[in-house]
C-alpha cells in the first residue's frame, strides 16, 4: 500500500474537529464491514477530545460494541484523575455510547499495580497490545489520533528524549516529561507507525512552526510529529493558523 501524507486546512479548530469526526465514522464503519471490528488509538488535548464530543453528538452507523479503544499516551496519575486522557474520553464519549467494556484498553494507573514505576506500566501495556495483535507484534490500528504540542511533541514523545529515539519498544515509561506531570506512559514512534492511518489534529498559531517543520521532513528527534507516519495514510487536519507557515 502506498503511503500518502495529505494536509487538509479548515477555518478553525471546530471545523477541523467536525471533519475528522465525520471521516472517523466512515473509517470505523468500513473497518467493521471489512474485518468485523475496528481499532482506534485515542489522544488527549482539545482537538482529540473535541472529536470524541462530536462523535457523541452523531456517530453515524458505528457499532460501538465492535470497536477496540487504545490510548496513545497517558499521564501516570491515579485512576479517575481528571488529567487522565482516559477520564476525559469517558466524559466526552465513552460513557455515552454502548461500548463493550472488554474492548476498552486504558493504560495502567499511577496508583495501580505499577505505582512508582511507569516503565513497568509500559511493559504491561506492550504485553496487552501484543495480546490483541492479529499479525505482527502489536495491532495494526485502523486510526491513531494525535494532537501536537507547540514544539512538535506527539503522545508523550518530546524532542530530544530517549522516548522519541526509541526504536525497539512499542511502549515506554517517561519520568522526565518537560510538560507536567513528569511521569507518563507513551506509545513510541514504531507503534504509531504500525497504524494504518495517522491523523494529526492541530490548531493554533503556536503550532505553525512545528507543523511546517514536520511536514517539511524534519528529524523526528527534533520534531517528533515528523515521525508520526501511518502505514497507509497520514493526514494533517489543520486550522488556518496552524497552516500559516506551509509553503503552498
Ligand atoms: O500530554 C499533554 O500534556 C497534552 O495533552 C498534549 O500532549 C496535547 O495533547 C497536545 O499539546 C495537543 O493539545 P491541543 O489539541 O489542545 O492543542
Amino acid at each position: 500500500m502506498t503511503q500518502s501524507v495529505t494536509v487538509q486546512t479548515y477555518d478553525d479548530s471546530a471545523a477541523l474537529v467536525e471533519a475528522a469526526a465525520a471521516k472517523l465514522i466512515d473509517v470505523i464503519v468500513d473497518a467493521q464491514a471489512a474485518r468485523g471490528t475496528a481499532s482506534v488509538v485515542l489522544t488527549g488535548g482539545g482537538n482529540g477530545i473535541g472529536v470524541l464530543r462530536a462523535l457523541r453528538a452523531d456517530s453515524g452507523e458505528i457499532d460501538w460494541s465492535k470497536v477496540d479503544i487504545f490510548w496513545g499516551d497517558e499521564r501516570f496519575v491515579p485512576a479517575g484523575h481528571p488529567d487522565r486522557n482516559e477520564v476525559q474520553a469517558h466524559e466526552a464519549l465513552l460513557d455515552h455510547v454502548p461500548v463493550d467494556p472488554a474492548r476498552l484498553h486504558p493504560m495502567p494507573y499511577g496508583d495501580g499495580a505499577y505505582a512508582g514505576d511507569p516503565d513497568a506500566a509500559a511493559h504491561a501495556y506492550e504485553h496487552l497490545l501484543a495480546a490483541h495483535a492479529t499479525e505482527g507484534p502489536i495491532p495494526d490500528f485502523d486510526v491513531h489520533l494525535l494532537g501536537m504540542g507547540g514544539e512538535g511533541h506527539v503522545n508523550s514523545l518530546f524532542p530530544e528524549t530517549d522516548a522519541v529515539r526509541e526504536q525497539a519498544r512499542y511502549v515506554v515509561g517517561v519520568t522526565d516529561s518537560p510538560k507536567p506531570p513528569a511521569e507518563r506512559v507513551t506509545l513510541t514512534l514504531p507503534a504509531v507507525q504500525r497504524s494504518r492511518r495517522v491523523w494529526l489534529l492541530v490548531a493554533g498559531a503556536d503550532k505553525a512552526e512545528a507543523t511546517a517543520a514536520a511536514i517539511g521532513g524534519a528529524d523526528p528527534v527534533d520534531v517528533p510529529s515528523a515521525g508520526a507516519l501511518g502505514a497507509e495514510e497520514t493526514v494533517w487536519f489543520l486550522d488556518k493558523a496552524a497552516a500559516a507557515n506551509l509553503t503552498p
